[in-house]
């Protein structure tokens, strides 16, 4: 909460007033005076607006915030701060709200700050870690809170899973909202006293500066590789704007694989004197050791901030490793598929080294992670059954072929299908990509949406080689029931439920069913337990 003479005051320092601009808003205000008005929030958005809001109205890609001022001024909003003058229609509207307005024309340049010093600074109050890479955020973002929550911290995350405290996060619109609500969450997280926040940076949050004027406690760096060209334009600038979240933002440390050749750049550019320096100091993790592209450290940074993991060893229930650090090695198994998310778990466990908690209690908080949920999430073990939300043939490829990694004594059985009013040059190379991996293809409906899903399966299946050898049912709980049934007869079989991941509804001509795919998963294994009990 601030009064509105703070705000004049803040405005004023920034030269952002003009004195004519102070004489009208005095008039407009009469009795009341500037320090007994008080404003109780700070939003962008008008679906957020409260009695005795600010309403920071800018231009937008596809609008302007203005354009929805009725709906702000009904909410109680108190005070717009606009890029742009009002017409005469929207002032009358203002007025007979009794809500005061200034206009700034370079406010998009000074609301990161204005923002910042309204909600007090909350990332200083609070410890941020901040995630960045092309892929792996959300995954190491997971790992980390859950870590940190399992050592007894009160955490928040910020992210694709959503924002809030880690078992109540609500669904965003993007992996790191703009400056205005990232500053607004962090405040709303100091005053549930959360004590960690991990938060996701995506390459679009560095560049637009949605981050602006945020404390890191610590930074990391998943990996590199291409993505989001279309708005970075090359992959140098795309690269640039990663390095620029290292380069730019002070944080205590900088956490970075030593596999990636931004990572490496990092480290062998930046370490001597992030080392030596009093504010930072940098972490490198590398999975089978292959760091020897590392520049010769002094030793005590190799002993100190060094996390290596050997003797990778992937089977049906996760991933098992060595893990060297300080000197000690420990085995760690975790029930995680896919050598990358050892790599996860590697950054979030240097995250959370580098916040200074003992080895022993973090090795202990291990038996805590588990798998983001609908993202090769084993939801039954032995036979094991996994669910993803793979639902590209890209993807499809992924997801298959990390798992054919754990499974290599044994046969995988794939179940997808397609979703209707979307893609549909990706159907018959779904079916491809599904049988160069899989020992048996089962095809379903996905969410067909206003599409005929018996029409969506044709074109699946027109991309097979052996259409007869695969399994097709338009019902998906039929399907999956029937996967499992041929699950259970084959020895050392593994099935994975692709497509939906964590969605709890499927959607058929405009409508929304309950649905999930652990949930048959789980009810049909309770089938069964059920029957050899009696
Ligand atoms: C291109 C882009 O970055 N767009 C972002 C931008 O949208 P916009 O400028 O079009 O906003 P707008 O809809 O015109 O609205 C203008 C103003 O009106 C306000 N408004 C809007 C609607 C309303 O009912 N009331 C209201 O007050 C908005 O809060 C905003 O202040 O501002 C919105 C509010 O902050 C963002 O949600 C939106 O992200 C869209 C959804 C998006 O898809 N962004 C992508 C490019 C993105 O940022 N992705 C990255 C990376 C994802 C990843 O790889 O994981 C991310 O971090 O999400
Ligand atoms: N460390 C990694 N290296 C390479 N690929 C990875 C890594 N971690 C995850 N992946 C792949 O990327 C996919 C998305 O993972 P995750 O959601 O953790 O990443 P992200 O950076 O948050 O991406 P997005 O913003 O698209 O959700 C996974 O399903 C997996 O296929």
């Amino acid at each position: 909460m601030k009064t509105l003479a703070q705000i004049l005051a803040f405005l004023q320092q920034r030269q952002l007033l003009e004195s004519q601009q102070l004489a009208q808003l005095m008039v407009e205000l009469g009795d009341l005076t500037p320090e007994a008005m008080c404003l109780h929030d700070l939003t962008n958005d008008s679906r957020q607006v409260t009695a005795g809001a600010i309403f920071i109205a800018l231009q937008g890609v596809q609008s302007h915030a203005l354009d929805y001022l009725t709906k702000a001024l009904h909410q109680g909003v108190r005070l717009i701060l606009s890029d742009r003058a009002l017409t005469p229609a929207e002032q009358q509207a203002c007025q007979a709200q009794k809500a005061l307005v200034i206009v700034i024309a370079s406010l998009a340049a000074h609301q990161a700050y204005l923002a910042a010093e309204f909600f007090d600074h909350p990332s200083r109050q609070l410890k941020v870690i901040g995630i960045t890479g092309t892929n792996g955020k959300t995954s190491t973002a997971f790992y980390c809170a859950q870590l940190l929550q399992a050592l007894g911290q009160r955490v928040a995350m910020i992210g694709t899973l959503g924002y809030g405290l880690l078992d109540d996060l609500q669904k965003g619109m993007n992996t790191t909202p703009d400056v205005l609500q990232v500053q607004r969450l962090l405040a709303r997280f100091v005053a549930v006293q959360a004590d960690f926040v991990v938060m996701e940076v995506s390459s679009h949050a560095i560049e637009l500066g949605r981050i602006a004027h945020l404390h890191f406690t610590t930074l990391a760096l998943t990996q590199v590789t291409s993505d989001h060209l279309d708005f970075h334009g090359t992959q140098q600038a795309y690269e640039a704007a990663k390095i620029k979240l290292f380069r730019d933002y002070v944080a205590e440390h900088k956490v970075v694989n030593l596999n990636d050749h931004i990572g490496q750049g990092l480290v062998n550019r930046c370490h001597p004197h992030c080392l030596h320096g009093q504010d930072c100091q940098f972490w490198g993790y590398a999975l089978q050791g292959h760091h020897s592209h590392i520049e010769p450290q002094p030793k005590e940074w190799l002993s100190l901030c060094l996390l290596s993991a050997y003797d990778l060893q992937l089977s049906p229930q996760g991933v098992r490793f060595t893990l060297r650090h300080a000197a000690q090695t420990f085995t760690l198994e975790v029930p995680l598929l896919g050598a990358f998310n050892a790599e996860n778990l590697l950054c979030a466990l240097s995250c959370v080294l580098a916040n200074h908690f003992a080895q022993d209690a973090v090795l202990a908080a291990m038996s805590q992670i588990r798998s983001v949920a609908g993202r090769m999430q084993i939801v039954h073990r032995q036979p094991t059954v996994v669910v993803d939300f793979a639902h590209t043939a890209d993807a499809l490829e992924k997801l298959l072929q990390a798992l054919s990694q754990h499974q290599q004594d044994s046969s995988l059985m794939v179940l997808f299908g397609c979703g209707g009013d979307r893609d549909q040059q990706k159907r018959p190379l779904m079916a491809q990509v599904a049988e160069r991996y899989a020992d048996k293809v089962f095809i379903t409906s996905d969410n067909p949406r206003y599409e005929d899903p018996q029409q969506i399966i044709e074109q699946i299946v027109a991309g097979l080689q052996k259409p007869a050898e695969a399994q097709i049912e338009i019902d998906r709980r039929s399907a999956i029931r029937s996967a499992l049934e041929q699950l259970s007869v084959t020895e050392n079989a593994v099935l994975v439920i692709a497509g939906k991941g964590h969605e709890d509804y499927q959607e058929i001509a405009a409508q929304r069913f309950p649905f999930s795919d652990a949930a048959v998963v789980q009810e049909w294994f309770a089938e069964q337990a059920e029957t050899i009990g009696k």
